[in-house]
């Protein structure tokens, strides 16, 4: 999928929402453990319910890794599944990869040309060799992660280097990459007060925002400096959606939750 198409897609829904299909077999609603494969039958009710609200989802690789090849297969489908039905989503699957430059090839073809995934989240700590192998799938978009979402962020992320925090030269280093149109960026809704600085580098690229909901980010927060002309965020939720009931109805109260943050995301964009 394009940048344009994505772009699009939000203004026709109102919505810069990602919903994480982060599926923890302890949390879904207990009666569909009977079913042949839970993980996606809980993927399959939570997406039919709530595809309008959102314009990306994002598996994160982690959920589905813990269970074996049953994951990988419960992953598969979900994919799959939602190329086959709502092929205007943009898919993100959070696997927080990379690596020497023909491991990273390899990565990539894992989950752009096995899994049909949109994008993948990269780490950027091997630097430019093991992230450029991503970037050389045509329509397809790298996630590198530059100020996350999470207390660590501060271990290293932000420590001083030449007198710029280090996510500033991940930023800026890789501006310059090959094919650096391809690239997004993650930063944390916790760090809300940092997207001004951040914008001043990246003023165009599309950042994914985790971290509101469960872990405490605000909405407004980030739109207030996040925003580029061409919207540029896309805010997840994961367990702060999905995990919203345990009851059969489980699919319309994450729609509900869904919701919640579609409207406020309507309202910022008018
Ligand atoms: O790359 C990510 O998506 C990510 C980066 C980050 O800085 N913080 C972060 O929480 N995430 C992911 O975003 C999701 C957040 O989930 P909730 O806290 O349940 O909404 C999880 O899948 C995390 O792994």
């Amino acid at each position: 999928m394009t940048t344009q198409e994505l772009v699009a897609q939000i203004q026709k829904k109102k919505s810069f929402l990602c919903i994480g299909l982060d599926v923890d077999l302890d949390k879904i609603p207990p009666y569909l453990l009977k079913e042949e494969d839970p993980i996606f039958a809980f993927n399959k009710a939570i997406i039919d319910a709530t595809h309008h609200l959102c314009v990306s989802y994002k598996p994160n690789i982690a959920f589905y890794e813990a269970y074996g090849l049953k994951g990988w297969k419960s992953l598969e489908k979900t994919i799959n599944y939602l190329n086959e039905n709502y092929p205007e989503i943009f898919t993100i699957a959070d696997a927080k990869r990379g690596d020497i430059g023909n491991t990273s090839t390899m990565y990539a073809k894992a989950f752009f040309k096995d899994l049909v995934f949109d994008s993948v989240t990269v780490a950027p700590y091997m630097g430019k060799d093991s992230v450029e192998p991503f970037l050389a799938f045509k329509d397809k978009h790298t996630i590198m992660l530059a100020l996350t979402s999470n207390e660590g962020a501060f271990d290293f992320q932000t420590k001083q280097i030449d007198d710029k925090e280090l996510y500033k030269h991940v930023l800026e280093t890789s501006k310059s990459w090959k094919n650096a149109k391809n690239l997004m960026y993650v930063v944390g809704a916790t760090k809300a007060e940092y997207f001004k600085e951040i914008r001043k580098i990246v003023p165009d690229s599309f950042l994914l925002v985790p971290g509101v909901g469960a872990q405490g980010g605000n909405l407004q927060e980030v739109c207030k400096y996040g925003l580029s002309k061409n919207i540029g965020l896309l805010i997840n939720s994961s367990r702060g959606i999905i995990y919203a009931s345990k009851e059969p109805n489980f699919a319309e109260e994450a729609a509900k939750k869904a919701l919640e943050l579609q409207v406020q995301m309507a309202a910022v964009l008018n």
